[in-house]
């Protein structure tokens, strides 16, 4: 599904990404850790071309993507939840997921899924969303995301700053969107055990390079949860 080969990344002189090959696979659920600051953002930024790919390939559903811009990747079926929600504080629920469907052509309606998965989201479809709780605002992040029925959803941190019963409500989504089989899911994270139980497969970023990879499963056993603690 995607397929990133030897990229690298950098701002300015500093060399962030360092040669960094994975894929991502429909209907498994691909985790991404490590501390602040080693370049995961950067990377998710990557992929959706929000920063220019300096040397390496990024192949998505058997097309090359490397230099296509932000918009087009969206067309292709890359959705992105960024880190910090970013929605759109002005705009009413029902305005933000809209907002999700402007790539696709003649898309006008939310999908239903959507208020399934997120039922406070049709409860609240004319409030604004910046008078959303932190946790609600994610959920309609995502929603927005979902609305044009992406192939790949890429999450960074969704469960940063967000309250523990509404983390549950998001971690029962991703879980289904995987099972569905219809979709890829790549999530940041720095949250261990929610990382830990949807992980397929893990890959464990140090200084823009990956120091550990395997299935989910073995995480504990391979010491991720403490490789992270360094
Ligand atoms: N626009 C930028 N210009 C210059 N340096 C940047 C820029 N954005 C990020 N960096 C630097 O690149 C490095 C990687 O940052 P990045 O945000 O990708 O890390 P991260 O792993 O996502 O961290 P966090 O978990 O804090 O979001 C950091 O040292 C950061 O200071």
């Amino acid at each position: 599904m995607l397929k990133v080969d030897s990229l690298h990344q950098a701002y300015g002189g500093s060399h962030i990404l360092r040669g960094l090959s994975f894929t991502v696979e429909t209907g498994k659920v691909t985790t991404l850790l490590g501390r602040n600051g080693v370049g995961k953002t950067t990377l998710l930024k990557s992929l959706m071309g929000l920063v220019r790919t300096r040397e390496g390939s990024i192949t998505f559903d058997g097309r090359d993507i490397t230099h296509l811009p932000p918009h087009a990747r969206v067309q292709a079926g890359i959705g992105y939840v960024p880190q910090g929600r970013e929605i759109f504080p002005r705009l009413t629920v029902a305005e933000n997921l809209l907002m999700g469907l402007a790539t696709k052509p003649g898309g006008t309606r939310i999908p239903e899924r959507i208020f399934d998965m997120f039922p406070v989201l049709k409860q609240m479809m004319h409030r604004r969303g910046g008078d959303l709780s932190g946790g609600q605002q994610q959920q309609l992040a995502i929603g927005r995301a979902l609305a044009m029925g992406p192939k790949l959803l890429i999450l960074d941190e969704p469960t940063e700053g967000i309250q523990p019963s509404i983390i549950k409500d998001i971690e029962r989504a991703i879980r289904t969107l995987a099972a569905t089989g219809e979709m890829a899911i790549l999530l940041v994270e720095q949250y261990y055990d929610f990382a830990e139980s949807l992980a397929d497969q893990y890959l464990l970023m140090e200084r823009g390079e990956f120091i550990m990879r395997g299935r989910g499963e073995t995480m504990q056993q391979d010491g991720v949860r403490e490789a992270l603690a360094v």
